[in-house]
C-alpha cells in the first residue's frame, strides 16, 4: 500500500467540497425562497436542484463519528480501528501532527493526525481521502468539560465510480489492519466487581502481573498440554460456530494453598493476551446481578472466581435459614427447580465468610452463569474456578463441558524445582540438586514454599546459600515428618498392647 499526499489533488477535492457548500448554501436560500413559490413548482425545483448536486459532485463521503449511537460515552469501534490505522500509516504524510504519550509501554510519543488534517491514501489504484474532523460545542451552551461536548470524526472520501472496492476490499483492509494494531497496542486490565451503595459493575486497573509459562514451576509436560489447549481455543472461532458451542472454556485449577493456580491464572492472561474479571460471588446480590456482571465483561478475557469453595453459601440449609429470617426476602431469580443447591459441604473458609456475605446467588445461578444461554454472549472467554477442596464441590458445577479442563496443581516435584532454580538463581546444575531431588521425592512441599526458601535474602547470598537454605529447610521437614510418623506408630503400638490387655 502507497501512502502519498498530494496537494494539488487535494486542493481539487477541496473545490469540489467548496462547490459542494456553495450550493448547499444556495440551497438553504431556496429553502427560504420556496415558502413563497407555488406548490407545484417547489417539488419540481427542489429534485432537480438536487440532481445538479450529486451530478456535480461525483464524491462520495463516510463519516465516522467517534461516540457510537447508542451510547454517549462509548467510543465507536469502527473509530478507534480506524484511528489506530491512520496513526500507523498517516504520520510520515501528515503535516499537522497530534503527540499523545500513550504508547503500550508508556514511555515513547505517538504521533497521529491533528484535527482538520487531511491525507490522501492510494489502494490498488484508487485515490481515497481521509480527513480528521471535530465540531465544537454551540457557543451558547455552557458546560463543565468542554472537551467532552466537542465531537470528532473521521471522514472518508472517493470517487463514486471507485465505491465497490473502496466500501468492500479498502474497507475490510482498513479495519482488518487497524483491529490488529489495536490488539497489539492494548493495555490489558484486570477488572473487579466492586458493588458501592447504587452501583454494582466492573472497575479496572492495569494487568502487569509478570507470570509466563516459562516461569511456571510444573512439569513441562502438563505446562505444554495446557498451552496447546489454549491456543486450540483462541483459534477456534470457526469450530465452535461449526459444532454449535459458545466459544468459552472452563479451567477448573485445584491443589494446596501455594501451588500456583493464581500464578496460572495470571500466565494464561500473558500468553493469550486477555484481560481478566476476578469475580468476587459473595458480594454479588442475586443471580440477575451476576448475568449483568456476565453481559458487561468484553471478548478476549478471563473470568475467575477463586476459592469457589468458599466464595458462595449456597447449600440448601443456609437457604432455609435466611428465608426464616426474612420471610419476604425471596429470590425471583431462584429457578433451581428440584437441582441439588448444594454447592459444597462447609469448610472453614467457608464458614468464615458465611457471616460477610449478604449474597443470594444460587447454584442454579452459577451454573447459568457459566453455560446459560447469556453465556454465549460475547464469546471468547475463558472461565477459571480454583480450589483448596476439589472433592468438596458440586459435580454439577465441575462436570465436564462445564470446566473442560480439570488441572491439579500439587507440590514441587523436582522438574518444578528445576524451572524455580532457573528462575530466582539462574542456574541450571548444581552439585546440590541430587540432595534436593532426592529430599523432594519424600517429602511434600509447595512451590511456593521452595520459592521463599531460593529467594536470596541479602545482595552478599550466593546460589549456594540458597540452595542450602532450602536443602536445610526440606530437612526440617522431613526430620518433622520423620518424627510424626514415630509418634503415630508408637502410638498405634501402645493402642495393640491395651486391645490385649483388654
Ligand atoms: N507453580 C508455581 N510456579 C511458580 N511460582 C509459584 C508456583 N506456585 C507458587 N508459586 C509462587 O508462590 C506464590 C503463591 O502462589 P499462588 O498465589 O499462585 O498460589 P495459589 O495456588 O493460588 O494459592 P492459594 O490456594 O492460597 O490461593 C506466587 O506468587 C509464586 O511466586
Ligand atoms: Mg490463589
Amino acid at each position: 500500500m502507497m501512502l502519498i499526499k498530494k496537494r494539488r489533488e487535494m486542493e481539487a477535492l477541496k473545490l469540489w467540497t467548496n462547490l459542494g457548500s456553495s450550493l448547499i448554501a444556495l440551497m438553504a436560500a431556496w429553502t427560504m425562497l420556496e415558502k413563497y413559490l407555488p406548490e407545484q413548482l417547489r417539488g419540481i425545483f427542489t429534485r432537480h436542484t438536487q440532481k445538479l448536486l450529486a451530478f456535480l459532485n461525483p464524491y462520495i463521503k463516510i463519516r465516522f463519528p467517534e461516540l457510537s449511537g447508542t451510547s454517549r460515552y462509548r467510543r465507536s469501534e469502527a473509530y478507534v480501528t480506524i484511528h489506530a490505522y491512520l496513526t500507523a500509516h498517516t504520520s510520515p504524510a501528515a503535516k499537522s501532527l497530534k503527540a499523545s504519550d500513550t504508547s503500550k509501554d508508556g514511555r515513547s510519543l505517538v504521533l497521529s493526525m491533528d484535527e482538520d488534517e487531511e491525507v490522501c491514501h492510494v489502494f490498488r489504484g484508487v485515490k481515497v481521502w481521509w480527513a480528521s474532523r471535530k465540531t465544537s460545542p454551540k457557543a451558547q451552551s455552557i458546560s463543565l468539560y468542554p472537551e467532552d461536548d466537542e465531537k470528532r470524526f473521521y471522514v472518508l472520501t472517493f470517487h463514486k465510480r471507485d465505491r465497490e472496492v473502496v466500501v468492500g476490499e479498502y474497507m475490510g483492509h482498513v479495519l482488518g489492519e487497524g483491529r490488529a494494531i489495536v490488539a497489539g497496542n492494548r493495555q490489558r486490565k484486570l477488572y473487579s466487581n466492586n458493588p458501592t451503595r447504587n452501583w454494582c459493575g466492573w472497575s479496572s486497573v492495569a494487568f502487569e502481573h509478570p507470570a509466563s509459562f516459562d516461569t511456571l514451576a510444573m512439569p513441562v509436560k502438563v505446562k505444554e498440554g495446557i498451552k496447546k489447549d489454549l491456543v486450540k481455543f483462541s483459534q477456534g472461532k470457526s469450530y465452535y460456530a461449526k459444532i454449535g458451542k459458545p466459544w468459552k472454556r472452563g479451567y477448573l485449577l485445584y491443589g494446596p494453598p501455594g501451588t500456583g493456580k493464581s500464578t496460572m491464572i495470571a500466565a494464561i492472561a500473558n500468553f493469550l493476551n486477555y484481560d481478566i474479571y476476578n469475580l468476587e460471588l459473595t458480594t454479588v446480590k442475586d443471580n440477575s446481578e451476576l448475568i449483568k456482571l456476565l453481559l458487561e465483561t468484553t471478548g478476549k478475557s478471563i473470568i475467575v472466581i477463586e476459592d469457589i469453595d468458599c466464595s458462595l453459601d449456597l447449600t440448601g440449609q443456609r437457604k432455609s435459614e435466611k428465608k426464616e429470617n426474612s420471610e419476604d426476602d425471596s429470590d425471583s431469580d431462584d429457578d433451581s427447580g428440584g437441582k441439588s443447591n448444594n454447592i459444597v459441604s462447609k469448610s472453614l473458609k467457608e464458614k468464615e465468610k458465611e457471616n460477610k456475605s449478604d449474597s443470594r446467588v444460587t447454584l442454579s445461578g452459577l451454573l447459568n452463569f457459566i453455560d446459560g444461554i447469556w453465556s454465549a454472549c460475547g464469546g471468547e472467554r475463558i472461565i477459571v474456578f480454583t480450589t483448596n477442596y476439589v472433592d468438596k464441590l458440586d459435580p454439577a458445577l465441575i462436570r465436564r463441558g462445564r470446566m473442560d479442563m480439570h488441572i491439579e496443581m500439587s507440590y514441587c516435584c523436582f522438574e518444578a524445582f528445576k524451572v524455580l532454580a532457573k528462575n530466582y538463581l539462574d542456574i541450571e546444575e548444581h552439585s546440590l540438586f541430587g540432595r534436593v531431588k532426592e529430599l523432594l521425592a519424600e517429602i511434600k512441599m509447595t512451590p511456593a514454599n521452595v520459592a521463599e526458601n531460593l529467594l536470596p535474602k541479602s545482595v552478599e547470598d550466593s546460589e549456594e546459600k540458597c540452595l542450602r537454605n532450602l536443602v536445610e529447610a526440606l530437612e526440617k521437614v522431613k526430620e518433622e515428618e520423620d518424627g510424626k510418623l514415630k509418634i503415630e506408630k508408637k502410638e498405634k503400638q501402645w493402642q495393640w498392647i491395651k486391645s490385649v490387655l483388654g
